[in-house]
């Protein structure tokens, strides 16, 4: 059975490995001219495919594919008057290309566990040797976007076939941090 998730993740498995030299590179939207720019000074951290409904994904996919970066290493570098925030009430910030629509970057402004890390899509971009996606999160999220949910073990079952587990959130290491973040900030706050 064809089961499209997204092209990083169906185009032959198991995925192309990462370069952990990859000295970064250029994202660019996908305009036919005027393109926004991002450029990336190194390659990005906890790359994975996410199943919510609220990360940009090419049109025909279920998944997201999304990475951190420090914010510290991304810079916008052609064309930032076509940014606007696609929702200002969430907790990352999407910077999005007006005209083609496609989240060129997400920041994180309130106070938060993964403050100071932006969120991007390296298939925006045309170089080669970015951190290849390491798990699925968010994956029973796609249900409520209307996926069938007779498919969830072939889609589960597909995820893990190209090396990617399945979390309903984040992978654990990233909820443990989470947690800790949550107990540290709170004893702050006695
Ligand atoms: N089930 C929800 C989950 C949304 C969600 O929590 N997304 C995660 C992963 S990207 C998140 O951290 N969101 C924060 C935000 O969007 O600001 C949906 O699909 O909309
Ligand atoms: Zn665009
Ligand atoms: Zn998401």
């Amino acid at each position: 059975m064809a089961l499209p998730l997204h092209p990083l993740i169906d185009g032959g498995l198991p995925l192309e490995k990462g370069d952990p030299n990859f000295p970064g590179g250029t994202l660019r939207c996908h305009c036919a001219g005027h393109k926004v720019e991002v450029t990336l000074g190194g390659n990005v951290l906890h790359n994975h495919a996410c199943g919510c409904s609220k990360c940009w994904k090419p049109a025909g996919a279920v998944f997201a594919v999304i990475a951190v970066i420090p914010v510290g290493q991304v810079a916008v570098t052609a064309n930032e008057d076509k940014l606007h925030v696609v929702d200002e009430s969430a907790a990352i910030q999407r910077h999005a290309c007006r005209e083609c629509g496609v989240h060129m970057y997400g920041r994180i402004e309130k106070d938060h566990p993964f403050k100071g890390f932006d969120f991007v899509h390296v298939e925006l971009s045309d170089d080669k040797g970015w951190q290849e996606p390491q798990f699925a999160g968010f994956v029973s999220s796609i249900l409520e976007q209307g996926y069938d949910p007779a498919k969830m073990g072939a889609v589960r079952a597909k995820l893990r076939s190209a090396g990617l587990e399945t979390y309903d959130v984040l992978a654990p290491a990233l909820m443990d941090a989470i947690a800790a973040w949550t107990a540290e900030t709170s004893q702050s706050r006695l």
